[in-house]
């Protein structure tokens, strides 16, 4: 039987100044003995998706000592990517990831803490907690802060529904009037939550429900609604259950890793194609994967793309839907219905919260339930009023979208596509793969032939692009921007944004070594694995070289042949030594950034640290 962990530091005469460390905390002698339960808070004010977790941290904990467990709050950072977007601070977004997971493995090793509930929201703080919790492997339940409500304003006479990319693509686009970008700038994010779309925020909040890890309605459920107090308050009730399922029964699926199987891995997967989820899913489950030790790879993420269709398209992919309206149409859980329904998933492994995720979906996928407390709870509407107070309002839809040929969730028949919203490719530009979110590729351009043009940085294409310096029908190439050569793989957002700010975002491709942001969209391929700082043949591409991108023959090519590239790797080499750099670039890499430049895998691996030597 598994000794609580905690017993460590409570236990035995020799203990006694570490008992008197924890009475110092406001623990008593009743505590002692108890299930010593962290709660991973990321509580910030940079961040919109964190600026309401303080009192949130209260609720879950107030839960847990209800439940018979001691609860002890500590704080992670939480980077803004929007905020850090398009200058040098996004080098360091996804090097965060890491340091969260860090941070989290630093307080729960050296407290010997027995369990952690994990409140999260934004881009890499839920895949930095998600990799301690598969590194850590203590019980542990997710709950993230939840989503925002869409913006909406009145352009030219016609209300809609907008996000920060619209107002990111307006503020470059000529055409638009100074009044309504501020009018897109004062709309676009009106309440606390996660950003609106299926960013990368709302798309791994999803993928942990998917997972196994998350309550039901955990990715899609408002921030603002008050229906989330239920969450928050069976979150510090089931961790202390899971403990003692562990500690006490040693049932081994009260873990982290007893829940997220390569089974999970491949339903989580499964969901994220089918929803067009944001690229950076493919990066942190890949991460993940590996923490967890499970052989979940980038080639089964390729299999499942080819035969997962497409039913839910949401913002930035359509103007349509954004993630309060896949609430409405009956949440993650009814995509996972509609999956199942087409023999997709693995139903009988185990969540935290069911004994199978076929028993979630029976119980909870509104169209195998008539339960209505469960069509209430996906009824659940936006408040319509700008605010940071979390559970702060309680409007209802009238009616749930149960369409599925044309609504936000769909069924085989009503699929936007039989093969599914992500796709991988390979190549000789990629011979270790690279990523594309199809849900976002206009149908035109799936198959794409142009000449390049080579940028070395994220700044030099972006004035480029704004500048007037792209043709259309050119495949622009953005190198040196991986996870060594940025270093940190900053996301193309500005770029792929401005695009379509300039009108060009239907007739040029942008491929990179770097990532997207899941308000990318277009014919975006990022993660192109090796990268150029690992020698890759990104890094030998020329202006004027003729690129194809086709993504249903799942390929991208460089039409140089294999002696003139050859040639260009020698003059590589022997302008860069072993580590190939970027020519003309001035950019101050602090020690933090080039010691995770140094220790960093490749985007196929999932961007994890590795202490492998560097190429
Ligand atoms: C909308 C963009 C968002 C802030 C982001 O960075 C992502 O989704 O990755
Ligand atoms: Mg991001």
């Amino acid at each position: 039987m598994p000794a609580y962990r905690s017993r460590t530091t409570t236990s035995g005469r020799r203990m006694a100044s570490a008992r008197s460390l924890w009475r110092a905390t406001g623990l008593v002698d009743e505590d002692f003995g108890k299930p010593i339960v962290a709660i991973v808070n990321s509580y910030t004010q940079f961040v919109p998706g964190h600026v309401h977790l303080k009192g949130i941290g209260d609720i879950v904990a107030e839960a847990v000592w209800a439940a018979g467990g001691v609860a002890r709050e500590f704080n992670t950072i939480a980077v803004d990517d929007g905020i850090a977007m398009g200058h040098h601070g996004m080098l360091y977004s996804l090097p965060s990831r890491e340091l969260i997971a860090d941070s989290i493995e630093y307080m729960i090793n050296a407290h010997c803490v027995d369990a952690m509930v994990c409140i999260s929201n934004c881009d890499k703080i839920t895949p930095g907690m998600l990799l301690a919790a598969m590194r850590l492997n203590v019980p542990t339940v997710f709950v993230s802060g939840g989503p925002m409500e869409a913006g909406r304003t009145t352009l030219g006479g016609v209300e809609r529904a907008t996000d920060l990319i619209d107002a990111m693509a307006a503020s470059a686009d000529p055409t638009v009037s100074d009044a309504d970008v501020d009018a897109l700038e004062r709309s676009a994010c009106p309440t606390c939550g996660s950003c609106s779309g299926m960013f990368s925020a709302n798309s791994m909040n999803c993928l942990a429900e998917a997972l196994g890890l998350a309550l039901p309605g955990n990715g899609s459920l408002l921030a603002t609604h008050e229906l989330r107090l239920g969450l928050y308050e069976r979150a510090g009730e089931l961790i202390v259950e899971l403990a003692r399922r562990w500690y006490e029964h040693e049932d081994a699926t009260a873990l982290p890793r007893g829940i997220a199987t390569f089974e999970a891995f491949e339903n989580a997967m499964a969901l994220d194609i089918a929803m067009g989820g944001s690229t950076n899913t493919v990066l942190h489950l890949l991460a993940m994967a590996g923490e967890a030790e499970v052989d979940f790879t980038l080639a089964d993420i390729d299999r499942l793309s080819r035969r997962v269709p497409h039913l839910c398209k949401v913002a930035p992919s359509t103007g349509r839907f954004h993630i309060e309206d896949v609430h409405r149409a009956g949440g993650i859980v009814a995509i996972l219905g509609e999956l199942r329904r087409l023999g997709l998933l693995h139903t009988e492994i185990p969540t935290i919260h069911s004994s199978s995720l076929g028993a979630f979906i029976d119980a909870w996928d509104v169209r195998s339930t008539g339960d209505p407390a469960v069509h209430d709870f996906f009824r659940a509407a936006p408040g319509g009023v700008r605010t940071i107070q979390p559970l702060s309002q309680d409007r209802m839809h009238e009616a749930l979208d149960l369409d599925r040929r044309e609504g936000c969730i769909r069924d085989l028949d009503g699929a936007y596509s039989r093969d599914g919203g992500l796709a991988v490719l390979y190549g000789n530009l990629a011979r270790d793969g690279c990523i594309v979110k199809t849900a976002g590729v206009p149908a035109e351009m799936r198959r794409f032939v142009g000449p390049a043009r080579v940028f070395e940085s994220q700044e030099a294409v972006t004035v480029a692009i704004l500048e007037g310096g792209i043709e259309p029908g050119t495949v622009i190439v953005v190198r040196y921007e991986g996870p060594k050569g940025g270093p940190g793989m900053q996301e193309m957002l500005y770029p792929s944004t401005y695009l379509r700010s300039v009108g060009l975002d239907r007739s040029c491709a942008l491929i990179t070594d770097g990532r997207f942001s899941g308000g990318s969209s277009g014919l975006s391929v990022g993660h192109i694995s090796p990268e150029a700082a690992e020698a890759g043949v990104i890094g030998l591409v020329e202006d004027g070289d003729v690129i194809r991108i086709d993504i249903d023959d799942r390929c991208i090519e460089l039409a140089v042949d294999e002696d003139e590239l050859q040639r260009r790797r020698a003059a590589t080499d022997a302008r860069c030594g072993p580590v190939w750099r970027p020519g003309e670039r001035h950019r101050p890499i602090s020690r933090a950034l080039a010691l995770y430049g140094r220790t960093v895998a490749s985007a196929s691996k999932g961007a994890v640290r590795t202490l492998d030597p560097v190429g």
